[in-house]
């Protein structure tokens, strides 16, 4: 059965799993909409993993509604998993199996799967067909991952930490397939701790904390949600006395050394309160450099909302 077009690809309401004492998911919502990506961010132990494999049909709710692709995944798996795509947290690999066998075996599952060598070339695979998967780079076994999750043609694909210990060359190939599976209408839900892959990456942004959603929106709605969250950033002599630029700041504005060598102004960024750094920096004999101003990072955001302590 196909979900109404307006229907979303996932709809979660109310979603909670309990591992013995642990909640993981404690009454978590969330909808991907169709042909779309959704990014699911949160602090070591969020519940990510656990949402997501609920979502898969891996896991079964203790409370909560699931629907993926209009099917109960906790029921319906045999109709549901011909449809999806599913890239595991650390490849997921069978350990003596070569690269090309795995990927030709996973394809042998699907009704009118993609042309394995074809994607083993995409995937810049094609040099370790023959290679056993427990002898493939951590990278290589990743994109090999990511080839099983796609090779069946899903219009829904999960992707947990899916540029997880990938060089830039090949973290950029993926976020090109993604942008590409997303305009053939495939809808992605995926998990990430990069901001930058999220911002890059997602339509919508869910932000989850203890196993509940914090935040939620575009990247562009969770960073400029208030028109007084900007930065003024730049760059000059370590160990600057910053109470004169301080008190010339209009109230409520704050400034600091964020880093060695690296200032940065929060609040309401005027063209007067850039005059009035640049002034200060005048009368202080400073060049300051590279100064740029910005909206609050998704870092930002998430590190505000999530703090800064380390999760056990
Ligand atoms: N099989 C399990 N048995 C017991 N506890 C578990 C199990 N899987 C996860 N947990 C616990 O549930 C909580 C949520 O884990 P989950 O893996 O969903 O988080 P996550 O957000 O994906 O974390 P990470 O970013 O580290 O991958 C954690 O406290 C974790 O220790």
């Amino acid at each position: 059965m196909s979900p109404h077009p307006q229907s979303p690809a996932v709809e979660v309401s109310g979603l909670v799993k309990r591992y013995g004492s642990t909640h993981a998911v404690n009454g978590l919502d969330l909808a991907l909409r169709t042909g779309t990506v959704l990014a699911l961010l949160g602090p070591n132990g969020a519940g990510k993993t656990t949402t997501v494999e609920v979502c898969e049909g891996f896991r079964k709710a203790d409370a909560g509604t699931v629907r993926v692709l209009g099917l109960d995944p906790a029921r319906d798996g045999d109709r549901l998993r011909p449809r999806i795509g599913v890239m595991p947290q650390g490849g997921g690999g069978y350990p003596g199996i070569r690269a090309d066998e795995m990927l030709r075996l996973v394809a042998t599952c699907a009704a009118d799967p993609l042309d394995p060598d074809w994607l083993l070339d995409v995937l810049g695979l094609t040099g370790a067909v023959r290679t056993p998967y427990k002898r493939l780079s951590g990278g290589q076994q990743q994109r090999l991952s990511l080839a099983c999750a796609l090779v069946g043609r899903p219009e829904l694909v999960f992707l947990d930490e899916p540029t997880a210990g990938m060089d830039p060359q090949a973290r950029h190939l993926v976020w090109d397939l993604v942008c590409a599976l997303r305009d053939d209408g495939v809808s992605v839900l995926l998990t990430t701790h990069l901001m930058d892959e999220a911002e890059t990456l997602a339509d919508h942004v869910v932000i989850v904390d203890g196993g509940r959603v914090v935040a939620q929106g575009s990247p562009t709605d969770l960073t400029s949600h208030h028109a007084d969250d900007q930065q003024l950033r730049f760059r000059a002599r370590p160990g600057l006395e910053l109470t004169l630029l301080h008190d010339a700041l209009p109230e409520g504005m704050k400034v600091r050394e964020a880093n060695r060598g690296s200032y940065l102004v929060e609040g309401r960024i005027t063209p007067q309160v850039v005059s009035t750094v640049t002034s200060w920096c005048a009368q202080q004999g400073v060049l300051a450099e590279e100064l740029t101003v910005a909206k609050r990072s998704l870092e930002d955001v998430f590190l505000e909302l999530t703090g800064r302590e380390l999760r056990p």
